[in-house]
């Protein structure tokens, strides 16, 4: 694990801030957690397979640092793809409706999203109290807010977490599919929640947890980026382009000045 830089203030100035756009899944939901162990099972039994199959030496998938480094916050298929090319795999692509499995990267894709799906319908999901209490504080003062997310199930989670209706605008992996916008570390998923807010990226703030997420915050040229670092990753996320890192959003300091 990386050492960690120290958690600062975070402030969220409203004379430049008209909006806030929160990643989903670690952010606002609990649902991290339940993405990174479903990617474990799924890239395991993958990996093992493939020991069988080639001789080469079995390291099993790291739900911190492999999930941070190449699956957290991109589309399922791209998580898939970039983590089996850090191990020097490549499987072919397959369709999208490949049934869920082991030899293409889109069934192996499948297989995680079937376990995710199971444990959602078994679980439910859970908001951060801190992320609410922040929400709440905006809308108080007219601040308008967004979620967004690469996962397809984003909709799903922030229902079940009894939170969808608190957000003005969510952009989504089905969004992202049928608008065909490309996945962070690309910005276009927060530019397309600014517009529909209404607001220039230059007057918006993006809070993050993942590190293709506060990277895409950076391209997009947003007022404000803040990193949300629960599992001791800031120095991670402050080399990725955040503008300051706290372990909870409750401590974010709402203010007009500034
Ligand atoms: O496969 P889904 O549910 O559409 O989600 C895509 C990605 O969504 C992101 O929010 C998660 O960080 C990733 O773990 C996940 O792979």
């Amino acid at each position: 694990m990386a050492a960690s830089a120290p958690a600062r203030v975070a402030t969220i100035p409203l004379q430049r801030v008209h909006a806030v756009i929160f990643d989903t899944d670690g952010v606002i939901t609990d649902t991290a957690a339940v993405h990174a162990a479903a990617w474990k099972r799924t890239f395991d039994t993958f990996l093992h397979a493939h020991t069988l199959l080639t001789g080469q030496r079995y390291e099993p998938f790291d739900p911190d640092v492999d999930y941070r480094r190449y699956v957290d916050g991109k589309p399922r298929f791209a998580g898939v793809v970039d983590f089996l090319a850090a191990r020097g795999i490549t499987l072919p692509p397959g369709d999208p409706a490949d049934p869920p499995g082991l030899g293409t990267a889109h069934a192996l894709g499948n297989r995680k999203d079937r376990l995710f799906a199971e444990h959602l319908a078994r679980y439910g999901a859970a908001a951060w109290p801190g992320t609410i209490r922040l929400v709440q504080r905006l809308r108080a003062h007219g601040v308008r807010v967004a979620a967004v997310s690469a996962s397809r199930h984003a909709k799903e989670v922030l229902r079940a977490a009894g939170v969808l209706e608190l957000f003005d605008v969510v952009v989504d992996g089905v969004d992202c599919a049928r608008l065909g916008l490309p996945g962070k570390p690309d910005p276009a998923l927060f530019l397309e929640a600014a517009h529909r807010l209404g607001v220039p990226p230059a007057q918006a703030a993006v809070v993050e947890d993942a590190l293709a997420g506060v990277a895409a915050g950076r391209r997009g040229g947003f007022a404000l980026v803040i990193g949300v670092d629960r599992t001791g990753h800031a120095a991670e996320l402050y080399a990725n382009g955040a503008d300051v890192v706290v372990p909870d959003l409750g401590e974010v300091v709402v203010t007009e000045q500034g």
